[in-house]
């Protein structure tokens, strides 16, 4: 589904992803870890062709996403960091609005996933008014609106209680039984475990490691392997600044 190859991307002089290289296969959940600063959020907006990379190729779904955005967006959901609706709006302008974007007429299944999101009591409510939880669950559905296959979301979780993350962890879980292909980057390692497949390990713009949690465990010597947070820090990727 996704295929990088040699991908750099500077800012200015500074270069801050460094030939990254790796392919990512359709219906899995990938997640993005490393210290602040590694280049996550970099990456994923060049994958989600909100800029292009310095050099390289980006592939997904055999279209180049840098010559060719218009036709790679259809296909991709991205969830940036902050907030991305309206607060002055309620949940159903908001939604309206946005399906509008998306050239959508038919909400019914978007109403059906309101009610199984929870977010239906609120749906006449101004977003300035809901939970943090509620509103990155909000973040979310207004990503799929146009029923994207890949969704890449940047630390979706940040910032709100443990069970309204549990419970977008549990909504992403059903995104991919669904079949679409989750990339999200995160600082939460309990989360991390729970909801990937594989990982992207990075540090200052490298890539230091792709693959599945086993294959992490492998990769570190006894007797760090005894837990996946010391794998993660072994192999260099941990930082949190929450
Ligand atoms: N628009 C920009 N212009 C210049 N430098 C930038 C820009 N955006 C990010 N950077 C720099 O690029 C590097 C990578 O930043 P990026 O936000 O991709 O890292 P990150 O791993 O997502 O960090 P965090 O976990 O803190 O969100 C950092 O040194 C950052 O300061």
């Amino acid at each position: 589904m996704i295929q990088l190859s040699n991908v750099s991307k500077k800012y200015g002089s500074k270069t801050v992803l460094h030939n990254i290289s790796f392919s990512l296969p359709a219906g899995e959940i990938t997640g993005v870890v490393g210290p602040n600063g590694a280049g996550k959020s970099t990456l994923l907006k060049c994958i989600a062709t909100m800029m292009p990379p310095t050099s390289g190729l980006i592939v997904i779904d055999g279209m180049n996403a840098a010559s060719d955005p218009r036709a790679v967006r259809p296909l991709l959901g991205y969830v940036p960091q902050e907030i991305a609706v309206y607060q002055e709006l309620t949940v159903k302008q908001n939604i309206e609005f946005f399906a509008k974007l998306a050239g959508r007429r038919d909400l019914r299944a978007v109403l059906t996933r309101c009610e199984e999101w929870q977010l239906m009591p609120h749906y006449r409510k101004k977003v300035k008014h809901l939970s943090g939880g509620n509103q990155r669950k909000l973040n979310i559905l207004v990503a799929l609106l146009h029923e994207p296959d890949l969704l890449i979301l940047d630390e979706p979780t940040v910032g709100i209680d443990i069970a309204a993350k549990q419970e977008i962890v549990s909504h992403l879980k059903q995104l991919a039984y669904e079949g679409k292909t989750i990339l999200y980057s995160s600082h939460d390692a309990q989360e991390l475990q729970m909801l990937c497949d594989s990982y992207l390990i990075m540090k200052e713009g490298e890539l230091l490691f792709h693959g599945p949690k086993e294959k992490l465990r492998q990769h570190v010597p006894s007797p760090y392997n005894q837990s996946f947070t010391e794998s993660l820090a072994h192999v260099g990727a941990w930082g949190s600044r929450r």
